[in-house]
């Protein structure tokens, strides 16, 4: 993987995922000097973002640098390619990666910017890459921060982490996607990074359920602040770094997403606190909330470890049904009294 020389063309990224985030990720590198080719499913949509310069179902009214191209082929998308970032919808990595993994070049990197834990075995994004595809850890970072789509692509200034194994891995993507509004900061702490973005998913699945409700900002405060503390206990026990969950992240990431009516998870929520259920909120989106599927294998590794995790286990019954959202808030209210810091 090629650093930066100001002025120069970077190098070639595949952007695997024409979605929200994969296109507004393209941006970023686009401005920041990479030829960016996206790989979609659908014909339409890879000759509006290549012809016409817009993804107008995912994005609609910005318009595309002219660097970006875009292709149902994935065989051309990945040609020449020494980044391959990948923004597909979580569960969907393990049936994607076959379809990828024979053009990706030997020595190219992968960049998930996926926020989630795939069900039934309770795996972070980077290890599905690295069970399906072999790759090594000091091939696979990822991207995680506060970073709501739409504002990045109006290229609003956001900061955001770029984590992996090997350090020096991380600064040569931080050259290669920091551009006039978006602040990468390196880590290597890349379960850490991981695990606040699939976390906070659920957490603002719970606030916007509260939201729904008609609650106002201290009850939102009060489910962001135990759900940090419970996304801290969980990846901690597993082997993050604290600080990290304090970070970008972390935290960032938790108060953007849970803060704004942008994130698919709040308004997902939201909509439960009103009423639908999940299969109307569904059927009325084409949009991803990773949490909701989240939720259960976040459970599910939580109860494996052995870490108490009650918001995560009340949004899960919720989305199975079992509960309501208001009885949610009151069992959140009734819990145990304890110690704050225990
Ligand atoms: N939208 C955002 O603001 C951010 C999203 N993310 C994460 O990025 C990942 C991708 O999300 P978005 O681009 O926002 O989602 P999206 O819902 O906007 O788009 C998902 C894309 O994946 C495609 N897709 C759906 N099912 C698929 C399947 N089975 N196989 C292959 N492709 C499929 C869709 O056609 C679409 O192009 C998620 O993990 C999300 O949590 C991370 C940061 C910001
Ligand atoms: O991850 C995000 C912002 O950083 C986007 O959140 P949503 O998926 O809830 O829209």
């Amino acid at each position: 993987m090629s650093g930066s020389a100001a002025g120069d063309t970077k190098g070639k990224v595949a952007v695997l995922g024409a979605g929200s985030w994969g296109t507004a990720f393209s941006i970023v590198m686009a401005d920041a000097g990479n030829d960016v080719c996206i790989w979609a499913r659908r014909d339409e949509l890879a000759h509006a973002i290549g012809e016409g310069h817009e993804n107008a179902d995912y994005l609609p009214g910005i318009e595309l640098p002219r660097t970006i191209t875009a292709t149902t082929d994935a065989e051309q998308a990945l040609a020449g390619a020494d980044v391959v970032v990948l923004a597909v919808p979580s569960q969907s990595l393990r049936d994607n990666l076959p379809t990828f993994l024979p053009y990706v070049g030997s020595d190219a990197v992968f960049v998930s910017l996926m926020k989630g834990v795939e069900l039934g075995t309770q795996k972070r994004m980077s290890e599905v890459i690295a069970e399906v595809g072999d790759v090594p850890t000091d091939r696979i970072a990822v991207v995680s921060g506060p970073n709501l789509a739409r504002e990045i692509a109006r290229r609003e200034p956001a900061a955001s982490v770029v984590a992996c194994a090997d350090e020096a891995v991380a600064t040569t993507l931080q050259q290669r996607m920091h551009s006039p509004a978006f602040r990468p900061y390196t880590s290597v702490d890349v379960l850490g990074c991981e695990f606040g973005g699939a976390y906070k998913n659920v957490v603002a699945l719970c606030v916007g359920m509260a939201v729904g409700l008609g609650f106002g900002d201290n009850t939102t405060a009060s489910l962001i602040t135990r759900g940090l503390a419970e996304t801290a206990r969980l990846a901690m026990r597993l082997g993050a770094n604290p600080l990290t969950l304090m970070g970008l992240a972390g935290l960032g990431d938790l108060v953007a997403t849970c803060s704004s009516p942008l994130s698919r998870n709040r308004t997902f929520g939201e909509k439960l606190g009103q009423g639908q259920t999940v299969e109307q909120i569904y059927a009325s989106t084409r949009q991803v909330a990773e949490g909701a599927k989240s939720c259960s294998s976040l459970r599910a590794l939580a109860h494996e470890v052995g870490v108490e995790v009650p918001i995560v286990d009340a949004v899960d019954e919720v989305v199975q049904g079992r509960l309501t959202t208001a009885g949610l808030m009151e069992a959140f209210i009734n819990r145990d009294t304890k110690a704050e810091l225990s």
